[in-house]
C-alpha cells in the first residue's frame, strides 16, 4: 500500500518534493493532495505534477481523510500555525526546516504530537542522505580516531530572494541554511548539548543575519566550528577531524554527494529529476520520504535520524546565536 501525501504550500520546495517522489516506486509514494491558500495555484501545481485533488485551503487538507502524511512547504513563519493545524486535525507531519521560528513554537509542536498520538518529524534532509548514514557509520566504528573538531559552512548568495531578507519572512542565513551546519555538528556529537556558544554576525537593514560565525565548545575538549552567509558563497563543505585521520562531506553539504575519508572520495550519485527543480540535489528530497514511509510502517511516532528532542535542541542553539547576533522576530513575543 503506496504511502499517501498531502501537500501543504504549492511553492518551490513542494514542486521539487513532488518531482523527488516521482524517483520512488508508485507503489510506496503517491501525492494525492496539494493545498494552497490559493485554489488556482494549487490547481495548476495539481495539473503540472499529475496529482488528483487540490484544495484552495490548508483547512481542507487537515480534514482529509484519505492522506497519510501531510508534508509542510510553506514559509518559516508558517510553520508553527499550520503545524498545529495538522497535527491537531490527527494527522502525521513532515515539516520543512527550520520546524518553527523558535524553541517556544517547536516546543509547541512536539506537545501537540504527542498529545494527538501522530508523527511529527523536522525535514532535515540531509541526515537521510547515504553520505550521512555512511559518516555515522566511520564514526560508531571510530574511523578517524576521537573527533575533536567539526567545520562546516554554507554560504549561498541570494539577498535578492525576499524570504531570504524579509524578517516579516522568517529572513536570515541562520534559520534558513546555518541550521544545515548546526545540525550537522549535532549529529556528529550525537545530539550533546553544547557546553558553551560563542556567535558573531553582520546584519542587514532589516534586522535579519546577513552572515555569522559560531564556536562551540563540547564536552572532552571538542569543538566546532561554523559559518553561514546569504551574501558570500562559501566551499558548503563539512570536515569532521579526529586523531587519526578526517572525514570530509564534499558541497553542497546539505545535499551531499561525494564523501572523503582520508583521501579516498566515495562518490552516490543522484538520480536525474523528471521536472525543472528549484534547488540543487532536490531528488534527495526522496531519502527523508523514504526515512517517514518506513517510519510510519513501524508505527514510529518519530524518525531515529532527526529525534524531536534534537530538533528541540537545534533550536534552542539557534535562539542562543540569534539573542548573540540580535536577530529577534515578532514570534519571540508571542
Ligand atoms: N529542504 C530544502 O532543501 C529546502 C527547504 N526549504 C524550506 O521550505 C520552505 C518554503 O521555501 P520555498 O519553497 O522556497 O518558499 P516559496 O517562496 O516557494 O513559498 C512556499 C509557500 O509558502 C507560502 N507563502 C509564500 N509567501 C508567503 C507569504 N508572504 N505569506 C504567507 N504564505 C506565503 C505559499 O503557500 P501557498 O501556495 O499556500 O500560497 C508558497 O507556495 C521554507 O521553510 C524553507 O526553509 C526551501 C528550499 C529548500
Ligand atoms: O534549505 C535550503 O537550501 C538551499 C537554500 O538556497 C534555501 O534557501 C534553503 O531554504
Amino acid at each position: 500500500m503506496a504511502t499517501r501525501w498531502g501537500l501543504c504550500g504549492a511553492g518551490k520546495i513542494s514542486n521539487d518534493f513532488s518531482v523527488a517522489l516521482k524517483t520512488l516506486p508508485p507503489g510506496d509514494h503517491q501525492i494525492a493532495v496539494v493545498a494552497s491558500r490559493s485554489l488556482e495555484r494549487a490547481q495548476e501545481f495539481a495539473k503540472r505534477h499529475g496529482i488528483p485533488k487540490a484544495y484552495g485551503s490548508y483547512e481542507e487538507l487537515a480534514s482529509d481523510p484519505d492522506i497519510d502524511i501531510v508534508y509542510v512547504g510553506v514559509l518559516h513563519t508558517q510553520h508553527w500555525k499550520v503545524g498545529l493545524l495538522f497535527l491537531k486535525a490527527g494527522k502525521n507531519v513532515l515539516c520543512e526546516k527550520p520546524f518553527a521560528m523558535n524553541s517556544r513554537q517547536v516546543q509547541d509542536l512536539v506537545a501537540a504530537a504527542k498529545r494527538n498520538d501522530v508523527f511529527l518529524m523536522e525535514a532535515i534532509w540531509s541526515r537521510c542522505f547515504p553520505v550521512h548514514a555512511e559518516v555515522r557509520r566511520l564514526l560508531a566504528e571510530e574511523a578517524v580516531g576521537e573527533v575533536k573538531l567539526v567545520k562546516a559552512y554554507f554560504g549561498s548568495p541570494q539577498l535578492h530572494i525576499p524570504r531570504s531578507v524579509a524578517k516579516e519572512l522568517g529572513g536570515g542565513a541562520l534559520l534558513d541554511i546555518g541550521v544545515y551546519c548546526l545540525q550537522f555538528v549535532l549529529m556528529v556529537f550525537r545530539g550533546e548539548r553544547p557546553l558553551s556558544i560563542q556567535a558573531s554576525g553582520v546584519l542587514l537593514d532589516s534586522g535579519v543575519d546577513e552572515s555569522v560565525v559560531v564556536a562551540l565548545k563540547f564536552s572532552r575538549n571538542r569543538i566546532a566550528f561554523c559559518a553561514f552567509s546569504i551574501s558570500a558563497r562559501l566551499p558548503n563543505d563539512a570536515v569532521i577531524c579526529g586523531t587519526k585521520g578526517s572525514i570530509k562531506v564534499l558541497g553542497p553539504m546539505h545535499c551531499p554527494t561525494t564523501l572523503v575519508v582520508n583521501d579516498k572520495e566515495t562518490e552516490y550519485p543522484l538520480p536525474e529529476p523528471s521536472l525543472p527543480m528549484n534547488f540543487t540535489n532536490s531528488t534527495g528530497l526522496r531519502y527523508e520520504a523514504e526515512e517517514v514511509r518506513q517510519c510510519l510502517l513501524k508505527g514510529l511516532k518519530e524518525s531515529p535520524l532527526m529525534p524531536l528532542a534534537e530538533s528541540v535542541l537545534l533550536t534552542e542553539v539557534m535562539d542562543e546565536i540569534r539573542k548573540q547576533v540580535g536577530v529577534v522576530f515578532s514570534q519571540d513575543s508571542q
